[in-house]
């Protein structure tokens, strides 16, 4: 790192500035979720310096792997949920945490509990790790009533009841994306700072999008409506260029390049799964959370995805997400199904 050069950066937005500044607009704040935030983000510092590593992983001894004493090491999805329940529980702000990687939700012990539940997706997309694509860390954050002992319930709440969703990105380069209800900004990991940045302020979603986003693997047991909207995509009726089709198949992925690029991310329901397949409380509520707060929309096929009320922690929904006009389309077509 050139210091000289780099000595007019120290007044750049860092996440910590930028939650701390949030913060200021409550004068009755007492600091909570800034602490509750700094310690996701060390998680994510941490899961992004493991995911770099994980190519490496044979030679040093990581992630998924017999190291070179011959000794097993934690795959990177079970070592992400064990970092970020480390971090969020010394944070001493959490009293539930809802994690893809297990069955049960966990209740902080009394002597380490504070007022908010965070549900999240450790390591999504954990099929691409391997191969060196894009995954990512979700998660969702809901606040328990002053001075109520919390319960299952806290959790089990339609989406719209979140006071804070996030995603961050390892990619080729890693970025956290948080909306705290008012917009959505993006900050970009410095690694020679450490610091993630903002890079990507105030996201918009464009209105109409030009990418559609689905496994189109899974099309013979698509409904109707699903059907008829990715044909469209294909072969417009109105004579308008056809979208260009993208899958990662991690989420993060594709719904950050079609919060960015616009367009629409399509995880529907079909014959053999008829609930989708992304789960509701850490995958679909976080992204349409973002999605509504960038200005565009996110569906389930029967109603706004952020009115679902979850009855299981572990629960699936179809979703349609992205791009306010691409969702407008697909929500007509099933409300003339
Ligand atoms: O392989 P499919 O069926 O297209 O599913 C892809 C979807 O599955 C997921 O990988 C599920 O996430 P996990 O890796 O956290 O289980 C999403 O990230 C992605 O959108
Ligand atoms: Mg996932
Ligand atoms: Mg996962």
């Amino acid at each position: 790192m050139d210091h000289a050069a780099d000595a007019h950066r120290t007044d750049l937005m860092t996440i910590t500035r930028f939650v701390l500044n949030e913060q200021s607009k409550y004068p009755e704040s007492r600091g909570d979720f800034t602490i509750l935030m700094s310690h996701i983000v060390l998680g994510c510092k941490f899961v992004c310096s493991a995911v770099n590593k994980a190519g490496l992983a044979k030679l040093i001894g990581l992630a998924g792997e017999t190291n070179v004493q011959g000794e097993e090491q934690k795959k990177l999805d079970v070592l992400s949920n064990e970092v970020f329940i480390k971090a969020l529980v010394s944070s001493g702000r959490t009293c539930i945490l809802v994690s893809e990687e297990d069955e049960e939700a966990l209740f902080v012990e009394h002597s380490k509990s504070g007022k908010y539940c965070v549900v999240f997706d450790p390591l999504d997309g954990s099929s691409n790790i391997d191969c060196g694509v894009s995954i990512g860390t979700i998660f969702g954050i809901y606040l328990i009533k002053d001075g109520v002992e919390p319960t299952i319930g806290d959790v089990l709440q339609p989406g719209k009841n979140m006071v804070a969703a996030g995603y961050c990105m390892y990619g080729s380069s890693c970025m956290l994306v948080l909306s705290t209800g008012s917009g959505v900004n993006g900050f970009t990991l410095d690694p020679s700072l450490g610091e993630f940045i903002l890079t990507h302020p105030d996201i918009k979603i464009p209105k109409k999008g030009k990418i559609y986003s689905v496994n189109e693997g899974n099309a013979k047991n698509w409904d109707e409506a699903t059907a008829k909207y990715v044909d469209r995509c294909k072969f417009p009726e109105d004579g308008s260029a056809a979208k260009s089709l993208r899958y990662v198949g991690s989420m993060v992925a594709d719904v950050h390049r079609t919060l960015l690029y616009g367009g629409i991310f399509l995880y529907p329901a079909d014959k053999k799964s008829p609930n989708g397949k992304l789960r509701v409380l850490y995958e679909v509520f976080p992204m349409s959370f973002l999605m509504e707060q960038a200005g565009g929309q996110a569906f389930t096929g029967k109603q706004r995805a952020l009115d679902f009320v979850p009855s299981k922690i572990h629960e699936r929904s179809p979703i349609f997400l992205g791009s306010y006009d691409d969702v407008e389309e697909i929500k007509e077509l099933y409300a003339s199904q």
